[in-house]
């Protein structure tokens, strides 16, 4: 069954979540004192966040750690009450209409399972169905489809508590699955698995995505899960959107910043390299006195200026660009916090 929706999937304008942090004072008499009279502070962990989603969108959902992912992703299921803002997802308000709300959406956290540790896997799957009230003629041929594509077979019948991390995480995948959902949020689906069943996973979810036109967001730390799933991703820093966009958009926009590795015949020092770029924009890193590498910072100022200076000057024995890997951008992101 194709899933239909007009409209968005999610749609939040100005989602906002504060929390209450109590501060600690020091030694025994603060302690004595916290007793009696806590001082607090707010926070803002997810601060006037827009997000429209559409139905079929495979969104990554990424920042640095505190960032305020799993925060979003907590009031999107209804598991928080936001402090402010407006907030559709499945054209429901999440934490009203709890009941309904479930049964439209699948959730897979990395570290809570939804399977009864002690019950062979296929008991789980049926209580599933019978907790989302899915008929027997609907349940049986999709799950068939899904126990066939996550290699499920062999596992049905033991008891979750025996299965390894990998297993277990594709018997989660099929779990949020049970009552087909037209809406999956993932919250780290590949950590800690090997890479035969990271490969496994992401294709499953693609054919889910395509087969299904289920719309799934995910957080994850893994950016080849992003490079293998996502048309789009939403990048969160200290609980506000700095990016939204395509990953290749993101990619080309730093691949404006250009860096070049340049090999010197003879030894050339730092200061004499900094005299010629004084006035340019250029950022010069030694890796040693006969290796140097350039970070040049405008478009405007080209390759070919930057080696008509250098060679005026010196005898270049060689130079190579340097290519920025998606991660090593994403990582820049992070620290600087912004895109
Ligand atoms: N229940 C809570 N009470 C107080 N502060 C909280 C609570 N939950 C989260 N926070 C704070 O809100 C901010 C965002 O946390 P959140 O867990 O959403 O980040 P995250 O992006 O999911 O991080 P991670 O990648 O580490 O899971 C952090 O500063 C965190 O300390």
């Amino acid at each position: 069954m194709v899933h239909k929706q007009d409209g968005p999937i999610v749609a939040a304008k100005g989602l906002t979540k504060e929390f209450q942090i109590f501060k600690s004072r020091p030694g025994l008499m603060g302690a004595i004192r916290d007793l009696f009279n806590r001082e607090h502070m707010m926070v803002n962990a997810v601060n006037h966040i827009d997000l429209l989603i559409q139905p079929g969108e495979i969104v990554g959902y990424i920042g640095s750690n505190g960032a305020g992912k799993s925060t979003t992703i907590k009031m999107l299921t209804g598991i928080l009450m936001p402090t402010s803002g407006n907030l559709s997802v499945n054209g429901m308000v999440p934490y009203e209409n709890r009941e309904a709300f479930v049964r439209t959406i699948g959730v897979v956290f990395g570290q809570r399972s939804q399977l009864w540790w002690d019950i062979a896997v296929r008991e789980s799957f049926e209580l599933l169905r019978k907790v989302y009230r899915v008929p027997l003629e609907r349940y049986q041929p999709h799950m068939a489809h899904i126990i066939e594509t996550l290699d499920l077979e062999e596992l049905l019948d033991k008891p979750v508590r025996k299965l390894s991390l990998g297993q277990r995480m594709r018997c989660e995948l099929a779990a949020s699955l049970v009552h087909n959902p037209r809406l999956l949020f993932l919250d780290e689906p590949t950590i800690g698995l090997d890479v035969m069943v990271k490969l496994r996973i992401r294709e499953f979810l693609k054919e889910m995505n395509e087969q299904y036109g289920t719309t799934i967001m995910l957080t994850t730390h893994d950016i080849g899960d992003i490079e293998a799933l996502c048309s789009r991703v939403v990048m969160l820093d200290k609980g506000n959107i700095i990016y939204d966009g395509t990953l290749s958009e993101l990619r080309a926009k730093w691949a404006g910043e250009r860096a070049v590795r340049v090999s010197f015949a003879d030894r050339v020092k730092m200061e004499s390299l900094h005299r010629i770029f004084v006035e340019q924009p250029v950022v010069i890193q030694r890796n040693h006195e006969l290796e140097y590498e350039f970070l040049l910072k405008d478009p405007s100022y080209s390759l070919s200026n930057l080696m008509t200076q250098l060679a005026a000057q010196f005898q270049v024995r060689d130079l190579a660009m340097i290519e920025t890997s998606t991660e090593e951008i994403v990582r820049h992101i992070y620290e600087g916090g912004r895109a």
